[in-house]
């Protein structure tokens, strides 16, 4: 996925990201950090089309079979329909084509689940889960279709840090499993660093590239890896790329 000199400036004149250019390679996990309010949600909203560019372009190197299973999205909030069973819920984006689509993908959406540790769960309601196990339902839901790129907004931005750490492990032995094009939007400096390939760093309004920060730890990683030497080098100049940033744009 190639982002060339995308810029987005609202009706109302902000402009919300600035020529912003990046090569993302197939199968890449990539982290985006930033300050609050730098574009990083619109990065998303621009790669998935609800919203149009001003200038520059995205294109897609890989194909898929068709354009909606080209990105699936996972947002902060789980967004889950509360009257609909877990199974239910992962399969809306089926259900959403018809009633044969829905049986054909319902043995995926069982696969899925199970993969995600809720195979008991499937006949449950949401409101009978825990937070962390409705984000693995919205995780779930975002693969049905295999898309070849996930988007994935602070999906677990609303977690407690167990929980956090728990499905930040899951996300890595998912990805290792069949290595998706990922772009990961993030708060947390570790968790992109834990995660991630590459970490692009914003910086503030209007968000523009600071710097794109080679991740070189092995893997696979665990959380043990966190308190190694490198990781915290890494974590270390990532934190003083965005003080920079910030200094330069106050
Ligand atoms: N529809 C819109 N119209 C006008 N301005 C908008 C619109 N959507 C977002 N913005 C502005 O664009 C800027 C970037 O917003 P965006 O939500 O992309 O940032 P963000 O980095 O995701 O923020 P956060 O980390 O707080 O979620 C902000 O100043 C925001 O107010």
């Amino acid at each position: 996925m190639v982002f060339d000199h995308v810029t987005k400036q609202y009706p109302n004149g902000t402009v919300a990201v600035d020529d912003f250019h990046l090569d993302v390679a197939d199968g890449e996990f990539v982290s985006i950090v930033g300050p609050s309010g730098c574009g990083k949600s619109t990065m998303l909203k621009l790669i998935m089309g609800l919203e149009p560019l001003t200038r520059g372009s995205i294109t897609y190197r890989a194909q898929a079979r068709d354009e909606s299973a080209m990105t699936g999205m996972v947002f902060q909030q789980p967004l889950l329909l509360a009257w609909h069973t877990v199974l239910d819920n992962v399969l809306v984006p089926s259900t959403l084509q018809g009633r044969a689509q829905r049986r054909a993908d319902e043995p995926r959406a069982r696969e899925l689940l199970a993969m995600l540790g809720l195979a008991d769960f499937a006949e449950r309601h949401p409101y009978e889960l825990s937070g962390g196990m409705q984000q693995r339902v919205g995780i779930a839901r975002a693969l049905l279709h295999d898309p070849r790129i996930l988007l994935m907004d602070e999906p677990f931005g609303a977690l407690d840090a167990m929980t956090r750490d728990q499905l930040t492990m899951d996300l890595l032995d998912i990805w290792e499993r069949d290595r998706k094009t990922v772009v990961f939007i993030t708060h947390s400096i570790s968790e992109a660093v834990l995660l991630s390939d590459r970490v692009v760093v914003m910086t503030p309004r209007p968000g523009r590239v600071a710097d794109v920060v080679d991740i070189d730890l092995p893997r696979p990683r665990t959380l043990q890896t966190i308190s190694t030497p490198e990781f915290g080098r890494l974590a270390a100049h990532i934190r003083s790329v965005l003080d920079t940033a910030e200094m330069v744009t106050a």
